[in-house]
């Protein structure tokens, strides 16, 4: 398999050896993975902090003008380096949480093999749907973000979601370390059927979820 490959996208640990499955991915572009450089990481867990901060505080008339004017010019600052889809470290590092990515959920992977990962963190308080719990689509996009992962990891060529069944069993805490395992269950030609757990760490499940991934045909965006 060459350095470059497709959605950052690389097999896991005992992924299928020799294999060529992920050359072949559908219309996903061919990217070569950027690598975050080593202040990568603080700068996304510091625009974590601000929007955690900007959905927790009320804020005075002066301050929010202060605030707009100062992230105005944040953004005026990273204008120019703005780059296309794969161009960028987020979301194709994954030693950060969350991968690098200000959209995916903080969380890190303590295991990325064949038969299954396991991944770590918390919901941030900008994740917050209501009486301090967990909004229920930041759950689904955990879920959804590992699902990728789970495909990756057991050696099939990049899938996409046909449905993520959640079943919400339990109040998900914010600011909590939770863990979630997930597995492909069975394989029938192109589809496949996964299953994941978000547990909290006395192991009490708090969500579960069934979900249908199915691989793309090449040229299917
Ligand atoms: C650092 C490393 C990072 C790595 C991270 C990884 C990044 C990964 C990035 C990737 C992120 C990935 C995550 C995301 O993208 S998640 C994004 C959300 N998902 C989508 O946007 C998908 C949109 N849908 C589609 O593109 C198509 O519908 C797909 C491609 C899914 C199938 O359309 P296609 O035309 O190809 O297939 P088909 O319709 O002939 O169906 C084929 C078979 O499947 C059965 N079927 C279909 N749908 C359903 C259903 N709902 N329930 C039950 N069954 C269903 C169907 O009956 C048939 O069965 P059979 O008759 O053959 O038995």
């Amino acid at each position: 398999m060459s350095e470059s490959v497709q959605s950052g996208v690389r097999p896991g640990n005992g992924v299928r050896s020799g294999d060529d499955v992920h050359e072949h991915h559908g219309g996903f572009p061919v990217f070569t993975p950027v690598q975050a450089g080593p202040n990568y990481g603080e700068f996304v867990e510091s625009l974590r902090r601000l929007q955690d901060l900007a959905v927790s505080t009320h804020l005075p008339d002066d301050v929010v003008d202060d605030a707009i004017a100062r992230v105005n010019a944040l953004s005026d600052m990273l204008e120019p380096h703005r780059v296309s889809e794969g161009k960028s470290p987020a979301g194709f590092n994954r030693q950060l949480p969350g991968r690098g990515s200000l959209l995916l959920l903080p969380w890190l992977f303590e295991k990325v093999e064949v038969d299954g990962i396991r991944s770590r963190g918390v919901f941030r308080l900008f994740h917050r749907g209501g009486n301090s719990a967990a909004h229920g689509g930041t759950i689904g996009l955990l879920f959804d973000d590992m699902l990728g992962m789970i495909v990756y990891a057991s050696g099939h060529p990049i899938a996409r979601t046909a449905y993520l069944h959640v079943n919400y069993r339990q109040v998900t805490p914010l600011e909590t370390e939770l863990v979630l395992e997930g597995r492909v269950d069975r394989v029938e030609g192109r589809k496949l059927f996964c299953t994941a757990e978000l547990r909290d760490l006395d192991g009490t499940v708090l969500a579960d979820c069934e979900a249908l991934m199915i691989e793309l045909l090449p040229g299917q965006p």
